[in-house]
């Protein structure tokens, strides 16, 4: 009997031919048995291929499933626990991005004044996600719990609702970065949109809602030149989708003020960096580059002027934020509808004082006592803007917003960190 393959490709023609010729109404109905028997295979193939992938689905969702990192009766008490409130008149706060720069800040802030926290991040690898475990494993020495779970999970927002009447949000995550934006634009709308939208669905249906303060940014400003830069400048020209995601969240949030009666405070961060700070950022990635004995690239503006930041020192910031909470009046909706008019807030939080990129490259020379190589080159149209400059008048007037911290300061204190954190070795094998 021959096999399937000898019966489609046989392997001698020639002996075909004889057997055509003697064998013909055999082969016919050979040749008939094999393209049944084809026929046969393929179907049973397509049903193993159709039973393969929707294993793999049902694989998939179930691993998604099993694991979320969510759930049950010991998950519910670590989120009670965490959100517990052991100061008169305290608020119990959900802060999102709270293993990221600033919301691990603002976190412990809270925490330490006796207030209630409930992080919720998702580690993401847009920097190194070891970084964001150990501000995870700074925050759980302090009792503060961090769920891990996305903003776009609508039904984990609505247990974290079910399971805590939280009275704040403070809402700290994002795709942050300005020239990653050209890089990963859906990443940009992914948090800063849909994440948004869906945790302010979440804000509007519980009972009672939270007051919500959010990370807005100085990059609203875009391609403005006015300065200082006020809140009530215009802001429709963004040079990135960062800043244009950013000016969208201000958009939304009023929208969910207006119809929802949630209480909205935005903040326009002005470029903040510190101890525990981002990687991505300048002041942090020239500060292993200049260690490590790499170049950096310092981009210079048009006509050779040099870039300038307003930028912000952590512990300034981590006040202004504080102090939003405590000054937001209460949401007035519930059961997603509104009540009377909630208020809706913007303001700068900056340094008032900008510096060029150089400048802070100077200081970073001093503090580390190693000359950075510079590689200065024009800026490249990537989203970036000249300068910021943030009027902080409003601030000071409603939060009691001062900062304190200069840039010659505040780098003191952020290469301190980074030493005792990485050592001078970073990223360099240690002979
Ligand atoms: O205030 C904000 O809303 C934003 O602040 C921050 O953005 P930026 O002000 O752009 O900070 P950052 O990247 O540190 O670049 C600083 C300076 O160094 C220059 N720069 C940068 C990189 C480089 O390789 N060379 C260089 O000269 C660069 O041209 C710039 O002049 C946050 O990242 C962002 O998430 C958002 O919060």
């Amino acid at each position: 009997m021959p096999s399937l393959e000898e019966e489609l490709f046989p392997s001698t023609p020639g002996k075909f031919k004889i057997e055509r010729a003697h064998h013909m109404n055999r082969q016919l109905y050979r040749c008939f048995a094999s393209t049944s028997t084809m026929f046969l295979w393929a179907l049973f193939l397509i049903a193993l291929t159709a039973s393969y992938l929707s294993f793999q689905g049902f694989v998939d969702s179930g691993s998604r499933y099993l694991s979320a990192s969510w759930g049950g009766i010991q998950w519910e008490k670590q989120v009670r626990t965490s959100a517990q409130i052991h100061r008169q008149g305290g608020m119990s706060v959900l802060v999102t991005g709270a293993a990221g720069f600033v919301g691990s800040h603002v976190s412990l802030a809270l925490k330490r004044r006796g207030d209630g926290v409930v992080g919720l991040d998702n580690f993401n690898d847009y920097y190194d996600p070891s970084l964001k475990k150990a501000r995870k494993s700074l925050l759980a020495k302090h009792d503060v719990f961090i769920v891990d779970g996305d903003l776009n999970d609508a039904k984990l927002l609505a247990k974290l609702f079910d399971v805590v009447a939280f009275t704040h949000v403070m809402h700290l995550a994002a795709q942050a970065g300005v020239r990653y934006a050209m890089e990963n634009p859906h990443s940009y709308v992914h948090s800063n949109i849909a994440g948004l939208v869906t945790l302010l669905e979440a804000c509007k249906s519980a009972n009672p809602q939270p007051a919500v303060v959010w990370a807005s940014s100085s990059s609203v400003y875009g391609l403005n030149e006015k300065v200082p830069f006020s809140e009530s400048d215009q802001t429709d020209r963004p040079a990135s989708l960062y800043a244009a995601t950013k000016k969208a969240g201000e958009e939304i949030t009023h929208t969910y003020n207006h119809i929802y009666g949630l209480s909205i405070t935005g903040l326009r961060f002005f470029t903040v960096y510190g101890p525990w700070g981002r990687p991505d950022m300048a002041y942090f990635s020239f500060t292993r580059n200049i260690l490590q004995g790499k170049p950096i690239t310092v981009y210079r503006g048009k006509n050779h002027v040099d870039l300038a930041r307003d930028f912000t020192y952590i512990d300034d910031i981590v006040k202004g934020c504080v102090g939003s909470l405590d000054t937001s009046a209460k949401s007035t909706g519930s059961g997603g509808k509104k009540r009377g008019p909630a208020p809706y807030r913007i303001f700068n939080l900056g340094n008032t004082s900008p510096v060029t990129v150089p400048t802070l490259v100077s200081i970073l020379e001093r503090h580390l006592k190693v000359k950075a190589k510079r590689n200065i080159v024009d800026m490249p149209g990537n989203g970036d803007v000249p300068f910021t400059h943030a009027n902080i008048s409003s601030a000071r007037r409603e939060l009691g917003y001062k900062p304190t911290t200069d840039l010659q300061t505040g780098l003191k204190k952020f290469v301190k960190w980074y030493l005792s954190y990485y050592g001078y070795n970073h990223g360099k094998p240690v002979n």
